[in-house]
């Protein structure tokens, strides 16, 4: 039996989010062509998701990694959103897509979004591999969406609890939460 399998029941399995992200890596690949595209990874949260997408880009990509917190260990935003790891290089002239696990309050990537804008790129959109509107504090554009969820705090194949649970291969929901 999996470490995970009494806390964490399935809300979205391995296959269902594989075929998914075929689908969101082949849009992409049509929309980026002859041009030079630069992944913004979100730290930790999108690592699993931006790494199995960067694999169905059929482009050659830059990647980069940004690391932002506002969670804090809890299921709740504490509101304060903090640059936890910034990019390599300078985004200035590049077409950025930031990629995220998750827009749920839309805190964090109205953040990121202003703070990448600041830095003159040549675009920017973005990739989320879920919503959760019912939450949402702030409007945000999604230009690439996996799947949109019901207002549950979910878990794994990124995403935490506490830190935890990030290894889960697929989405889940805590069981009693
Ligand atoms: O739309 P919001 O309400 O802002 O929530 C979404 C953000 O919260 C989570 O990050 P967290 O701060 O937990 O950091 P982590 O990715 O390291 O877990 C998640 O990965 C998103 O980045
Ligand atoms: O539902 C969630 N799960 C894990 N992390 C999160 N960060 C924002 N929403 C969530
Ligand atoms: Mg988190």
């Amino acid at each position: 039996m999996a470490f995970y399998e009494k806390d964490v029941g399935t809300l979205i399995d391995e296959a269902k989010l594989q075929a998914r992200i075929r689908e969101l890596g082949a849009e992409i690949t049509r929309d980026y062509q002859g041009k030079e595209l630069t992944l913004v990874c979100v730290l930790k949260g999108s690592t699993f998701f931006a790494m199995d997408l960067a694999r169905n880009i059929d482009l050659p990509l830059t990647l980069e990694f940004l690391g932002v917190s506002s969670y804090q260990g809890g299921t709740e935003t504490t509101g304060e959103v903090r640059i936890t790891t910034d990019v390599s290089k300078p985004m200035a002239g590049k077409h950025l897509l930031v990629i995220e696990d998750i827009i749920d309050t839309g805190l964090t990537m109205g953040f990121l979004l202003e703070n990448l804008r600041a830095r003159h790129p040549a675009s920017v959109k973005v990739a989320s591999l879920l919503e959760k509107p019912s939450r949402a504090r702030t409007k945000v554009d999604i230009d690439y969406k996996g799947f949109v969820i019901d207002d549950v705090f979910v878990v794994g194949y990124g995403l935490d609890y506490a830190e935890k649970y990030r290894n889960v291969p697929f989405i889940g929901v805590m069981k009693g939460k």
